[in-house]
This record gives C-alpha cells, structure tokens and sequence, in this order.
C-alpha cells in the first residue's frame, strides 16, 4: 500500500514562547490597571475594557495557532491504487458581465477542462446570475478553443493552463527546446487565442443572439432579474473518450423579483441541484470566476485528501488557501493574506480542519446533502421524507438517494436528456418548503455563505483537509483600490455578525452538536470581526481624547510601569515584522498590512456591524456587493496610474475613516502647542505615551491624511470631509467639556 498523504506536524516553538510573553505582558498590563483605577479617571476603566478585548483577541490567536500541521500529497501513487477514479462536477460562479469581465471566466474554465484527470471524470458547469449572453458566447467560443487548447496542455505539459497567463510570456519558454514544430504549434494557438479574446471583447448581445442562435444553441432576450431557468449543453464529451475534454455546461437559474435569489449561495444550492440530475459525482470542486486551476494536478492532489483517509471523516472536504496572481507589490491593501494562511491553515489542521473559503473547494457531494460522518445512512427514508428534504423532482431525489446511500459512481453520459429535469431543478420556487439552505446546501441567513457553510459541516461532526500542493492550487484576483477592498471587508463584517448572532452560531453548536471547543474559538477569532471595530475605535480615540482634554490613558515615562505598554508594543511590533521577514516578505508589506488592518476595522468592519444590526432589527437586508475582477493590467481599469494607490469614493465607508483621522491630527495640533507654551501638564495630563500612540494612528491612517491634500480619485471627496466634521466637532467639543 502506497501512501497518499502524509501528516506533517509542524515546529512552532519559538513563535509559542513570543505568544506566550505578549500574553504575559498583555495580563501584567491588565492587571496594572486593575490596581491603579482608583487614582485614575473613568478613561482608565475604558482602556482597562479595550486591552480586556484585545488579550481576548489575542487568547484566540494562540489557540487558532498552537497546534500546527500540514499534509502532503502523493498523487504518483493514486494510479497505482485506483484504477477507476471517481468522478468530480466543477462549479464556476459568476454574476456581473462587467465587475466579471467574461475573459476572466473564460480562462477559468480553460483551465479547469484543461486539468490532469480523466476527462470523462469531469464535468465544468458554469452558473451565471446575470444571465449574460456575452459570458455565455464566451463560453461557446472558449469551447471551440478549448479543441486546440486542451491537447496541447497535455501533449507539451503546459505548467499554467489559463491562457492568459501561459501567453503572457510573449516568447515560448527554453524548456521546450523550442524546436520549430513546436514553436509554430504555439504560435497557431496564440493567434488563436487572441482572436478569442478579440470576440469576447468586441461582443454585442444584439449580434450574438443571432449569432449564437445560427447554431442550435439559442439565447433568449432576458432581463436578469428576471427570466426563465436556462440549462445550456455548450460542449459534451460524447464517447466519453480520454482525449477530449470534459463537458461545460451553462446554467442561469430561474430569477424573478417575487424570489430572493440567495446570492451565491443560491447559485450554488441551484449547481448543486442540476449537476445532481445531469452528472451527479460523487465530488464536487468549486471556485469562483477569477480562480483559475493554476496547478494542473490539483484535482488529483484532492483526492489523495478525501480518498486517502481511512475513514472518511476526516475529510469532509478539503480547501486550498486563497491565493492570488498579479499581486501588487507590497501588499498595498493588505489583502493578499499570505502571513495569515501560513499561520492559520495549518493551524487549524491541527484543529477540525481549515475553514470553507468559498472557493478552491473540494466537497464531498453527501456533505452537502446533509449526511452525517460515519456509517449512519440517510438512504433507507421514504420518497415522501426525501421530498420534504430535496423537493419534488424525482430525478434529483433519486439521484439524492444513490449519493446519501453509498458512494454514488455518477451517472452515465448522455446530457441531453437531463435538461428538462435540471431546468425544473433550476427554478426559483423549488426550494419552497424543503431543507435546501437550512440543514442541506449551502447555507442561507449571511452573505459569508462559505464560513457558515462550514460551520454546518464542522458541526456534523465532519473534519477538514487543507490542500497546499506545489505550485499553488489556485490563484485568484484580489480586489485594489480604496472602495473595492473596503466594501469587501463591509460584506464580510456584515455576514460575520449576521452568523455570530444567528443559531448557527458556534457557540451554540460546541454545546448542541459536535463542532469541537477550539474549532469554535478559531471560528470566533474571525466572527468577531466586527465586534472588533467598535474596541479598535474607543482605543483609536483615547490618545486623541487626552490630548485634547489633557488627560492621560498610559502610566508617565518616568514611572516603572511604563516598561509594560512599551514592551508590548515593540515587542509585538518586532514579532509580527520577523513573521514577515521569515516568509521572505519585506517590511513595506508588513507596514502595509498593519495599517490596513487599523483601516478595515475602524471603517469597513464598523459599518459592517450596523448594516448587520439593521438587517437584524428588521430595517434593511444585507446585499451582497460583487467585488471588481481586474484583469492583467489593473492600470487600465481603474483609471488610475499608480495601481498601489489607496482610492476614495464618497461612500460611506470612508466616513469613520476621516474622521479619525481629523481628530487624532487635530489632537496632535492641539497637544504639541500646550508644550511649546509650557502650559502646565500636571500630574494627570498627556506624556509621551500618549503622543506616541495619536502619531501612530495617525501614521497608520496616513493614506487619509493624503486623500485630505490630493485630488480626483485619490482625494477624499468633499461629501466625505463633511460628513467626518460632524462626529469630529462632537468629539471635540465633548473633550473640551471634560
Ligand atoms: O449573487 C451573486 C453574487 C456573487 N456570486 C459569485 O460569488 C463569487 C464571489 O464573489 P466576489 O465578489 O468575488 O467576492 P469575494 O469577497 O472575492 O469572495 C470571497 O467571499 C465570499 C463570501 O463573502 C465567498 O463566497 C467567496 O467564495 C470568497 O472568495 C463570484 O464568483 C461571484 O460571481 C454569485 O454567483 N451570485
Ligand atoms: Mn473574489
């Protein structure tokens, strides 16, 4: 017997002991305060309540990091144990033709039918929520390309099958031996490929409706809000030979304005549910439009995860961490997250298994139809029971049964027979009165649908598998500028306290079913997000509050207990700056990464948690806001000349923002002129802790400082500034009355 997998645990002492002194240090600084309130004003008892959290927060860091290990994977070896692999459905989700140009998906899935797997093993289905013709003509040329493409992936070992990334080295790379039958082959598909792009560009839905219709696939005039379910056969892999490549699929549910659609979970409950009828794997992989297959194994490297263990509860499902291409030096808005998946994944690895991050997924498709872990069976219900859960298409509940009951080989190909069966699956009101998004698919009641997804999985009792091969798995695009990455960070604040304050959250379901206790405190360590705003503000306006209404929130330079906050502060700095260093990253994208962690959760985490508390009073629904895809050059769409640039808009999300930035500039105006004139500080007013700290959130908000001097998309807008005077006045004005 041939291993798949092998466990790594992974060595972290020496991170374990700086954990362990900051917490030290962080209760020595607690305790300080504990024993001095007396002598201090009601200012104390807010710090002394702000670090509380922050030790808290730092309590679940050291768990969600204590225990790390990683798996390798020996795909090799797969061939040698399985004659027969199993098959695998891929999701591909888009929703807006133009924040998702269709290019960008078009590459996606050329590399997902492009992968190393039997090819009649697969099948990509792709869901559109637009409803777009453009991104379904895009399909339908892809598929032609695709003819080309994928046998030249294979035959030459092509390393990135994304087109778009393969040719954007102009020259065929030296591994090749460039001999000139080879050289010609790969010009042929580069003149073919641009034409592609080309087509897909200059697209316009009048012309491709007739277009398309000219072939037997027809598009029909849709609003995309509402239209009938589409199901489209764009390529099927009729013999099911090994060199072709596997079936696409177009699917636009149904959409009407009477039905809230669910968002992305509902597009995916509806891929569920059609590949269900149409091809039913046993697996199913998805990602999201921007997030092509960027190693070519992947899905082989997954399934030495899920059919590598011996029981099969250890891999319910197994994620690759979110990566990203074309990443702007630096890390201008922290959100490659390349320090934090290093810490955490394996982390949890040594937990209940990683998160499910939306994308770069693996799932067992019996997960998803609610089966608990282990040999407990749901097959032996009655139909009536079957429909209550799956709802009334025979051919999707058995199809349910097969999968819930056993392993589930997939079915035979022959698609055009199913559509029917899939469109009745796609339509809006199947739902109506069944399980799907309660105990069943992907979970319904927060826009983060993949983190409470996850916690439904965790919490059957299910493990998961983190899945690293090398190269990455999959690479994805993170959004830039100011309102992209701000606005994303909104959504995932306002799902997050929309899950917290749910009853699926893990606190209740540690007590109630079988998510284990440190799983839930990882959980908590993200949920909290938006709790965090509201301490990260307090502590964020302290300094600036004694400054103004001289006061002072940390012990004097002169007294000994000042060593702690200092300690603290260099040594936690320090630490999270060799962190960096030790991932081979430089201290510019340390600093970018500090400073946009105080940015997010002072603005886009803070407006985040009331648009959740207004959806949870009833007031309002959440929205999910589909981030912009950029695509090679983010120059072009942006507008902007320099991609690293922090961008405003007048929304709302930069109000908090400015006006701690205002205020804090103010206060260091206002401090740094008591000393100049003497004015008499005494016993209880500011020292240099106090101007340290104001510098340093004012350092960390120097991207506002600069939009407050700079014009056009790089100035903060006038509506903003005003609309910051407002609760800045007031703080003022309350500093003067202390
Ligand atoms: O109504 C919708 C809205 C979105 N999507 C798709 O959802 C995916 C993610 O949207 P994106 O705007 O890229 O969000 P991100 O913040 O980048 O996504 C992260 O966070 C989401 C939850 O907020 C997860 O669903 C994603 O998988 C995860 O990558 C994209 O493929 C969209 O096409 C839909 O299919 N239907
Ligand atoms: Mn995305």
């Amino acid at each position: 017997m041939l291993p798949l997998q092998e466990r790594v645990p992974l060595k972290n002492s020496l991170q374990k002991l700086s954990d362990a002194l900051v917490l030290s240090l962080l209760l020595s600084l607690l305790a300080y305060r504990l024993v001095s309130l007396h002598r201090h004003a009601q200012i104390w008892l807010l710090a002394f309540a702000c670090e509380s959290w922050f030790t808290f927060v730092w309590l679940l860091n050291m768990n969600a990091k204590w225990t790390r290990v990683a798996y390798k994977t020996f795909p090799r070896n797969l061939s040698t144990m399985y004659h027969d692999l199993p098959a695998v459905d891929v999701f591909v989700t888009t929703a807006d033709p133009t924040l998702e140009p269709p290019v960008i998906t078009a590459n996606t899935v050329l590399s997902l039918l492009a992968v190393e797997y039997p090819c009649r093993k697969l099948s990509c289905y792709v869901s559109d929520d637009a409803a777009s013709p453009i991104t379904f003509y895009s399909l339908v040329e892809s598929a032609e390309f695709a003819k080309l493409w994928v046998p030249f992936c294979k035959k030459h070992n092509v390393r990135v099958r994304a087109p778009s990334v393969y040719f954007s080295t102009t020259e065929p790379q030296p591994s090749h031996g460039l001999s000139s039958d080879f050289t010609r082959e790969w010009r042929r598909i580069k003149d073919e490929y641009e034409e592609l792009i080309r087509r897909i560009e200059t697209a316009n839905e009048d012309q491709i409706r007739s277009r398309v219709a000219d072939g037997s696939k027809e598009f029909p005039k849709t609003d995309r809000r509402d239209h009938p379910s589409m199901v489209e056969v764009i390529w099927e892999n009729k013999e099911g030979s090994e060199d072709g490549f596997p079936h696409l699929i177009y699917v636009a549910r149904e959409k009407t304005p009477r039905h809230s659609h669910r968002y992305k979970a509902g597009a995916m409950n509806a891929l569920t549910r059609v590949s269900g009828v149409m091809t039913n794997a046993p697996f199913m992989l998805n990602v999201d439009c921007d997030m092509f297959a960027n190693n070519p194994e992947v899905v082989l490297h997954a399934m030495c995860l899920l059919l590598g263990v011996d029981d099969e509860v250890f891999a319910g499902f197994a994620q690759a961490p979110q990566q990203f291409y074309g990443a702007l030096k630096d890390d201008p808005f922290g959100n490659q997250m390349v320090v934090s998946s290093k810490q955490f994944l394996p982390g949890f690895q040594g937990l209940q298994g990683p998160f499910y991050m939306g994308t770069g997924c693996f799932h067992r498709r019996k997960v998803i139809y609610g089966s608990p872990p282990g040999p407990q069976k749901r097959g032996d219900l009655s139909r009536e029971e079957l429909e209550m859960i799956y709802g009334n298409s025979l051919e999707f509940v058995e199809s349910a049964r097969q999968i819930t009951s056993g392993y589930g080989e997939g079915l035979p190909a022959n698609l055009s027979s199913r559509v029917e069966a899939a469109k009745k699956v796609a339509a809006c009101a199947y739902e109506q009165n069944t399980s799907w998004g309660r105990e069943i698919g992907w979970a319904y009641g927060s826009i983060v649908e993949d983190n409470l997804t996850g916690i439904r999985i965790h919490s059957m009792g299910w493990r998961s598998m983190f899945l690293t091969p090398e190269p990455p798995a999959f690479l994805g695009c993170a959004p830039t500028g100011g309102p992209a990455s701000m606005t994303q960070h909104k959504r995932w604040a306002t799902g997050l306290l929309e899950i917290l304050l749910s009853r699926r959250s893990p606190i209740l379901a540690v007590m109630e079913e079988k998510l284990t206790l440190r799983q839930c405190l990882g959980y908590l360590l993200i949920l909290i997000w938006p709790l965090r705003s509201v301490f990260e503000l307090c502590y964020a306006l302290l300094p600036a509050y004694c400054l103004l209404a001289g006061s002072a929130f940390l012990p004097k330079a002169s007294e000994l207990s000042f060593l702690v906050p200092m300690a603290i502060f260099l040594i936690y700095n320090v630490y999270t700056l060799t962190e960096y260093f030790h991932y081979g990253l430089s201290i510019r994208a340390w600093w970018n990464n500090q400073r946009m962690q105080r940015i997010y959760a002072q603005t886009s985490w803070l407006l985040g948690f009331f648009s959740a508390l207004l959806k949870i009073l009833g007031f309002s629904e959440t929205v999910f806001e589909v981030s912009r895809k950029d695509q090679q050059k983010p120059t072009d769409v942006t507008g902007a000349d320099d991609p690293g640039r922090f961008t405003f808009d007048s929304s709302p999300v930069f109000v908090s923002g400015t006006a701690v930035m205002l205020i804090n500039l103010a206060a260091l105006v206002v401090g740094s002129t008591r000393v100049l004139w003497q004015a008499e500080a005494g016993e209880l007013g500011p020292g240099i802790g106090e101007f340290v700290c104001s510098a340093w959130v004012l350092l960390s908000f120097w991207p506002f400082v600069k939009g407050l001097v700079r014009r056009g998309s790089y100035g903060i807008p006038w509506s903003v500034i005003c609309k910051a005077a407002v609760p800045g006045c007031f703080f003022l004005q309350m500093c003067r009355n202390a």
